[in-house]
């Protein structure tokens, strides 16, 4: 084993354990609905597992799952490639979408490599974070060469994936004992995102992650992983990091910070993170649904009351996005914009 390179070493306590556990794991729920099985059942089991876990997955989702197969298959093809074949995607400071091999999390680098790119093209988003720059800039995707069919099924998943996003959308509304379409204004021109993870062999799996602790910035995300492994769920009971056993054909769906601010704290955006391993590669490909740049997030009006009262101040998605995004180039000297920092403390 050669030098290790310290950007990559977690702090000791957050470093995994590699003893996997055998515990019980996240709710799975089946998507289909019958005369035994009504939707109002179906919501109780969202809305339940949105409490407890913040995680489930789900089964009979209606995507189709040989695009699943490809989408990984056209990853790894991509992936497989020279450095300088992916950089000529790269992604920097301006052109957000594309290649990257060096995203921190919480300042620490992650162990992986990522390509992203917009549903919507072109995506609007704030120039900046600067609550004073009024400039709205536009996303564009980059698409490489190879493999040839790479842009072809990245968009007719992204399609798929995103029908699922706006269904589970009406049934997260509908859990919170709103109309099924109470949350759909919001993603009109929504900036949702995918992204193809890639996650390579590590050879000091104990010191550093594929992906640091973190919670999603998104309403919802919609993630497929292959049969390796690595993600891991911090459990709201008791704080343990729990594993979420690779299930074929179910994908992972975990409610985001915005969802979290919207059900006024119902539903928590609960932290995730990734371990590697020394062994075998690992693909997995999130879909982030974020909505639309220009939308303040607040805890929905039928949610709050006076007993209940409203426990984030509003604030700009556009703006709280664009101020996540910068620690991705750069270690920062100070942790990033998080969602507590929009908490009320009374
Ligand atoms: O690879 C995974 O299983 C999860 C990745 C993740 O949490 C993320 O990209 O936000
Ligand atoms: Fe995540």
């Amino acid at each position: 084993m050669g030098e290790v390179d310290p950007a990559f070493i977690q702090a000791t306590e957050h470093r995994p354990t590699l003893n996997t556990i055998q515990v019980e794991g996240i709710p799975l729920i089946d998507l289909s609905v019958s005369d035994t099985r009504g939707l109002n059942q179906l919501v109780s089991e969202i809305g339940n597992a949105c409490k407890k876990w913040g995680f489930f997955q789900v089964i009979n989702h209606g995507v189709p799952l040989e695009l699943c197969t490809r989408i990984k298959e056209a990853a790894k093809t991509f992936f497989d490639q020279p450095l300088e074949e992916k950089r000529k995607v790269k992604r920097d400071e301006v052109n957000a979408m594309g290649y990257h091999d060096s995203e921190h999390t919480k300042n620490v680098r992650d162990w992986k490599e990522v390509f992203d790119f917009l549903l919507k093209d072109p995506t609007f988003v704030p120039a900046s974070h600067d609550p004073e720059d009024k400039e709205i800039r536009s996303l564009t995707n980059q698409w490489p060469e190879n493999p040839p069919e790479f842009r072809k099924v990245c968009q007719e998943y992204a399609r798929e994936v995103a029908k699922l996003g706006y269904k589970l959308l009406e049934l997260i509304s509908l859990s919170l004992g709103l109309p099924a379409n109470r949350l759909s204004g919001y993603f009109k021109d929504h900036t949702g995102m995918l992204r193809l993870n890639y996650y390579p062999p590590c050879p000091f799996p104990d010191l550093a992650l594929g992906v640091g602790r973190h919670k999603d910035a998104s309403a919802l995300t919609v993630l497929s992983q292959d049969d390796v492994g690595g993600l891991q769920v911090k459990r709201k009971s008791d704080g343990e990091w729990i594993p979420v056993k690779p299930i074929p054909n179910a994908f992972i769906i975990n409610v985001g910070d915005t969802v979290q601010v919207w059900s006024n704290e119902l539903y928590e955006s609960v932290e995730h993170r990734v371990v590697v391993n020394s062994e075998r590669e690992r693909f997995s490909v999130p879909f982030f649904f974020f909505p639309c740049h220009s939308v303040m997030v607040k805890p929905l009006e039928e949610l709050v009351n006076e007993q209940n009262p409203a426990k984030y101040k509003e604030y700009s998605f556009g703006k709280f996005f664009v101020a996540r995004n910068r620690s991705d180039y750069k270690k920062l000297e100070v942790e990033n914009i998080q969602i507590h920092n929009f908490k009320i403390s009374n």
